[in-house]
């Protein structure tokens, strides 16, 4: 009972409130229970008063005890809304927290790419942004305005026990009737259904294909404008049908309360009468008891589940993403605990890979089923294979990013799963296709952990990117001083990333598509110093341009989850097979130009 109650999404949303801010929750706490019980305050205050005309006794006591109240209820409602708004935007900014905590503090990347959790972290990420509900400081006000009414009614209905026991008891029961018809019209279920939560996830991601500069190109390339504004609307229209649908309240039950509220009320005013004309109900206490009766209908459903439902729904999400996150993007905990190697500048890594297999979480084909492959200390190995053939899921396992789900990964003998992680992630260092773009200056770029001047200024060189920007030029605009950049002179800056984490020690080093966006020239060049700069270390290179895979000391061709060929470019092109089929068919493309400086490229 006490479990299911905990689990209640308004238990879970009042729980949240003294983790933000436990004074601040105290303060809302008790200037709401002084603002319900004023009303009920008043109406005795009100009392006393006639009393003391009725009887003609000094006024100056009764006055002051009304005026007192008065002001109480006056000054009480804006402090407690200012109270409100700032504990408000304190349990966003928890939620905040406890979200990028939860995504950023699992060492693999799992619980990011699972399709089941997708949903809960859009609600949970961007609930503050008002699109879909009222922002978290309102909400809290809403709620406090809510729950003072209800405390009013409680408070009046206890004063009412003056009366007589029954009265209290039934017109509590009557407007608690109200509820009912709430329940019936399916308000107090749980209006956040999966069919909810995903219709708010398409809403949102039609909205950032609107307003995102990402996509604003092909938006408007490809003529999606009005497709993707009517996409958005016709998604939010949906959301709201679904909160509508919820939300309705239902004839039949609606009726129903109208009779049993004015039944209640009409016998309880009728015994109030009764009373007063017998001459047992003196005209102050009459005073105090129509009045509390007229306020127990404060109890009321009112807005309170509405607020509720709205303001737990992030408080919910991200409390259930909390749990399902870590062990989403949790890696096996080592079975033989070894410290990973200090790093050893440029000491390079032996990787060997046997028997692996893979299948990423709720995908229906593995990627990987008995891959074995070796890449001695100190090679470079080139990755190649058609379009999902598994090259960049590869990269990913090597950087523990994933666990495989059989098989092992042995790095200078030791089993991945078994080495620190972090250390691990000393050694290894590495370009994806979607490199991360910072909006820091370029020294932090080329060395988000710090490294020396040197380094970084040395790596820029390497990576051709010597002449890009001082290394305090932000890379971002908007910034007043700041500057964008192309995409391959993006490129270069991660390149400038790998190549500096290798002058600190990195021995493993993943390009993925590392010279995809630069120009020939800049990609001949720049592959040349590569190679240089990565030479005492493994270097493991998946690309698609043959170009610079023939570089590599030996090649891999990656087929249905496993290695089919390997060797050198001369071996494989001997063998005759999958390599020599695809060198050929680009090879056929690709002529041979000479520059002004009489330097020759392979272009397409
Ligand atoms: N996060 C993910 N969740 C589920 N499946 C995924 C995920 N990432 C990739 N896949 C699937 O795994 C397979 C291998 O993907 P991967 O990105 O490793 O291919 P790739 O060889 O690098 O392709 P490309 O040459 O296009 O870059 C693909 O079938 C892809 O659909």
């Amino acid at each position: 009972m006490i479990s299911r109650l905990r689990r209640r999404p308004e238990w879970q949303f009042f729980a949240v409130l003294p983790k933000a801010d436990p004074l601040l929750a105290a303060v809302w706490w008790l200037l709401l229970l002084a603002r319900g019980a004023l009303p009920a305050v008043f109406a005795i205050a009100m009392g006393s008063m006639v009393g003391a005309v009725q009887h003609g006794s000094a006024l100056a006591a009764p006055l002051t005890f009304m005026g007192t109240t008065f002001i109480l209820l006056q000054v009480l409602t804006p402090v407690h809304q200012a109270v409100s708004a700032n504990l408000g935007s304190r349990v966003a900014a928890w939620l905040n927290d406890a979200l990028a905590e939860a995504c950023v503090g699992p060492p693999g990347i799992g619980h990011l790419e699972d399709p089941e959790l997708a949903e809960d972290l859009t609600v949970a990420r961007e609930f503050d942004r008002g699109q879909t509900g009222p922002p978290m400081y309102m909400n809290v006000d809403f709620a406090a305005g809510g729950l003072v009414e209800l405390a009013g009614g409680v408070a009046s209905a206890v004063v009412l026990f003056g009366f007589n026991w029954w009265a209290p008891l039934l017109l509590v029961g009557a407007w608690s009737a109200t509820h009912w018809l709430l329940r019936e019209s399916g308000v107090w279920r749980d209006r956040n259904t999966t069919e909810v939560r995903s219709a708010q996830r398409h809403a949102d991601y039609a909205y950032r294909l609107a307003v995102e500069p990402d996509a604003a190109k092909e938006v408007r390339l490809f003529g999606l404008a009005d497709w993707t504004v009517q996409r958005f609307t016709d998604r939010r229209r949906r959301l709201f049908e679904l909160q509508h649908a919820a939300t309705r309240l239902r004839e039949r039950p609606m009726i129903w309360c109208l009779l049993i509220v004015t039944v209640a009320n009409g016998l309880v005013f009728w015994a109030l009468g009764a009373a007063a004309i017998d001459g047992r109900l003196d005209l102050d206490r009459l005073v105090v008891f129509a009045q509390v009766a007229i306020g127990v209908s404060m109890i009321a459903f009112g807005g309170l589940n509405w607020v509720l439902d709205g303001a737990a729904a992030p408080v919910v999400a991200v409390q259930r993403l909390e749990p399902a996150m870590a062990p989403a993007g949790a890696l096996t905990p080592a079975r033989r605990p070894v410290a990973a190697a200090a790093p050893v500048r440029g000491r390079a890594v032996a990787i060997e890979i046997r028997d692996l297999s893979f299948r990423y979480p709720h995908a229906t084909q593995p990627v990987f089923d008995g891959l074995d492959l070796t890449v001695p200390a100190g090679s470079s190995l080139a990755v190649v294979g058609q379009n999902g053939a598994g090259k960049t899921t590869l990269a990913k396992l090597l950087c523990r990013l994933y666990d495989p789900d059989a098989g092992s990964i042995e790095v200078d003998g030791d089993d991945l799963r078994d080495l620190d992680t972090d250390g691990w992630r000393t050694r290894v260092t590495a370009v994806f296709q979607d490199f991360l773009r910072l909006e820091l200056p370029v020294r932090d770029n080329v060395a988000p952990a710090g490294a020396p001047e040197a380094d970084i200024l040395a790596a820029l060189v390497d990576a051709g990117a010597g002449d890009l920007a001082g290394l305090d030029t932000r890379l971002a605009t908007g910034y007043g001083d700041g500057i964008d950049l192309s995409g391959g002179q993006w490129q270069r800056i991660a390149l400038a990333r790998a190549l500096c984490a290798v002058r600190q020690g990195a021995g493993l080093v993943l390009l993925d598509e590392p010279t995809a966006q630069l120009d020939v020239r800049g990609e001949a060049a720049i592959f040349d110093r590569i190679l240089t700069a990565t030479r005492d270390v493994t270097t493991i290179l998946i690309s698609h341009r043959f170009s610079t895979v023939r570089h590599a000391d030996r090649i891999c061709v990656l087929e249905t989850g496993r290695v089919v060929e390997l060797g050198s470019h001369e071996e494989l092109m001997d063998v005759g097979g999958r390599y020599r089929t695809m060198f050929d068919l680009q090879a056929q493309r690709f002529t041979a130009e000479v520059d002004e400086q009489g330097m020759s490229y392979d272009t397409l």
